[in-house]
């Protein structure tokens, strides 16, 4: 494959590659808050015939002062205008401040609200670091930009037009020799304009990958300790760092070349205005206060000509920040990719009570499915550019520049292959109240089908039924209020144990948690310190063991109280103790419930209703401990490892 389609073809797989916003996407956020801007613009207006009032002031003092006449209320009046017009431009500077403040707010807001609706697949296919760093730099730098450039420029967009009308009644022939040196310069802003947003979006997507590089090593700190890989991680952040210095050091090259045009442009136009002016006194054609006039309007016309080209930087800097926000604000939401032909079913109470009495609360028909392309590619991509930057690293000791650049490179070639079947025909039941466990290898597709009934995503063929209802037809709020979802490991939140508690049911009171706390014997956790329910448990649950934080998963689901329950076994080794308190917590919560457990320990599901073995995204077997002990060899050999049946 050519170069260039090769990197077409990669470029269209990263998903936050090139992001581009137009001039036209920036005006609604301009003018999201209509009238606030009419209000910049009167004070605006008033602001500028306040300026412009200085120079005809001390235009006509000259001529008083050449013909001897007395000046008193004029030398006051000028003073008034000065402090006034000073006043005026503090005013309007607060209220494009307050602007910026409320686009930056409104971005946030926006791309917030869509972050958190997102399809699963999307996070699988992105990084965190930079999905959090377009909220927090990208939102930064597009406030900086409005504010400092663009507003400015447009706010002095009107002394411009009244120093323009100005200069023309003092002298038209003086006004287009000024012109002639400013249009010039203004040419070689405009030239430089794209140049400058190319520049600031790839310094912002390294930002992004900054930011990603961070988010890696601090996340799995524990783990970057105990493998002793600090100085790898290390490596790898401080290439991201220099990236994106480097990208930085670019944009201002590019924007560095603004200052000079502009500042030749004044003193040129100064230059030009005095030297033609001054002939232009000698032969008469102009008075002296006329001159100082127009040199005055001159300044007056250059001010907002420099906010002007600083807002050409600054708006190109902005579309590049925007259009990473954009990028993220145009993402279809989660519901969007809702089958359109299948009729939406409301559910007249939980499935497994009233809608088809008959139909099992849960059941898999020919359910087969694949991760979308872009997910497994964008997987691919990451472990295979991991382990180039080890290769790399082992070869010269440190991290290598581009080693990093190849993170997300694609190999093209590869793009058109359909991912992997995951699940293949995969067929079994959930009898309303009882309790199906799944057993398997890893990476054998069990936590791909919670994830399923979750509708985390979509089957690829087949169907997954709640009481008899298609899942793709159920409103999905409505789906997931059915069924309570204990994840694997980390299921817990940063926050106070009432904060975790309350994800399951908002207006859980006091007693209402510590009940349920107690039902999964974390009555423990709550005595320990005398916070109580108030006491944090640190990020992800680091405070409490992996056992705990499974259990405290449960408890928040029972709050809930949904009639179906999925629970991911903690794969993390539990202690005795901690065992016998899961599996009590599990006997507790499964009654009057349908429960589907991924078993890790086939002790705690040995006496479940049916175990479905899977091996490589196919059911082997299914039936209870006995029997599958006879019939399936690879059920057999997970009870021999786990001491369940003689012979191992
Ligand atoms: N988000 C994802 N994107 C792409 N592929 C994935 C994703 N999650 C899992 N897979 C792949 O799907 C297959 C099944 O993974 P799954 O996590 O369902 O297995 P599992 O049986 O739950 O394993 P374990 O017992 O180790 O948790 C594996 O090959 C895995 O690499």
């Amino acid at each position: 494959m050519p170069t260039s389609n090769r990197k077409r073809a990669a470029s269209r797989e990263r998903p936050d590659a090139e992001p581009r916003a137009t001039f036209a996407q920036l005006l609604p956020h301009l003018f999201a808050d209509v009238p606030r801007m009419i209000g910049i613009i009167v004070v605006s207006i008033v602001a500028a015939a306040f300026s412009l009032a200085q120079p005809a002031i001390v235009s006509v003092l000259i001529t008083r002062v050449q013909s001897g006449e007395a000046l008193s209320w004029l030398l006051w009046s000028l003073v008034a205008v000065v402090v006034v017009g000073a006043v005026l431009q503090g005013y309007q500077h607060f209220l494009l401040q307050l602007t910026g403040e409320s686009i930056v707010l409104n971005t946030r807001r926006l791309l917030i609200a869509k972050l958190l609706r997102l399809p699963v697949a999307e996070f699988d296919a992105r990084r965190t670091g930079d999905l959090v760093s377009r909220v927090g730099s990208d939102t930064t730098l597009l406030r900086a930009v409005l504010t400092q450039g663009l507003i400015e420029a447009v706010g002095g967009t009107l002394t411009f037009v009244g120093a323009v009308v100005a200069m023309i009644i003092i002298d038209p022939v003086l006004f287009a020799v000024t012109m002639s040196v400013v249009v010039f310069a203004g040419v070689a802003v405009a030239l430089l304009g794209p140049r400058i947003r190319r520049a600031s979006a790839a310094a912002q997507e390294r930002v992004g990958d900054l930011t990603s590089a961070v988010e890696r090593a601090v996340t799995a700190v524990r783990t970057v300790r105990a493998t002793g890989s600090t100085e790898r991680e290390e490596a790898l952040v401080d290439a991201e760092a220099v990236g994106a210095y480097r990208r930085g050091v670019d944009v201002a090259r590019v924007s560095a070349l603004v200052v000079p045009v502009s500042g030749f442009a004044l003193q040129a136009a100064l230059i030009a205005v005095l030297g033609v002016g001054g002939m232009r006194v000698a032969a008469g054609l102009l008075d002296i206060a006329g001159l100082v006039a127009f040199v005055m309007f001159l300044f007056m016309l250059v001010m907002p000509l420099a906010l002007f080209f600083g807002a050409v930087t600054a708006v190109n800097t902005a579309l590049g920040a925007l259009g990473r926000i954009q990028e993220i604000i145009d993402l279809p939401a989660e519901d969007a990719h809702d089958r359109e032909e299948a009729p939406l079913v409301r559910l007249r109470g939980p499935a497994n009570v009233e809608d088809e009495p008959d139909a099992p609360a849960l059941a898999f028909d020919d359910v087969s499915f694949r991760y979308p392309n872009h997910v497994v590619r964008a997987r691919v991509a990451h472990e295979r550019a991991v382990a180039r930057l080890d290769r790399a690293q082992r070869a010269s000791g440190r991290g290598r520049r581009g080693e990093v650049d190849a993170l997300y490179e694609l190999d093209a070639a590869r793009t058109d292959d359909p991912s992997p079947l995951v699940l293949d025909g995969v067929e079994f039941e959930v009898p309303r109240g009882s309790r199906i466990a799944l057993v398997g290898p890893s990476g054998a597709g069990k936590s791909t089908s919670l994830a399923l009934i979750e509708r985390f995503y979509d089957v690829t063929s087949g169907a997954i039924r709640l009481g008899g209802v298609d899942v793709r037809s159920i409103e999905r709020d409505e789906l997931r209020r059915q069924i309570g979802y204990v994840q694997q490991d980390a299921p817990v939140l940063a926050g106070t144990l009432r904060d975790n508690l309350q994800l399951g049911r908002n207006d859980a009171d006091d007693d209402e948690c510590a009940a349920v706390l107690r039902e999964v014997n974390l009555g423990g956790v709550l005595d320990r310190t005398r916070e109580g329910l108030d006491a944090q448990i640190g990020e992800g649950g680091v405070r409490l063991s992996g056992g705990e934080r499974q259990r405290l998963a449960i408890a928040r689901t029972l709050l809930a109280a949904p009639p179906i329950l999925l629970l991911d076994e903690s794969t993390s080794s539990l202690d005795g103790a901690n065992e016998r308190a899961m599996r009590d917590a599990i006997d507790r919560v499964s009654d009057g419930r349908s429960l589907v457990v991924i078993a890790h320990r086939l002790s705690t599901v040995v006496d479940s209703d049916e175990i479905v073995v899977l091996d490589r995204g196919r059911v082997i077997g299914r039936g209870r401990h006995e029997a599958l002990v006879e019939t399936t060899p690879l059920y057999r050999d997970l009870a021999k490892h786990q001491l369940l049946v003689p012979g191992g």
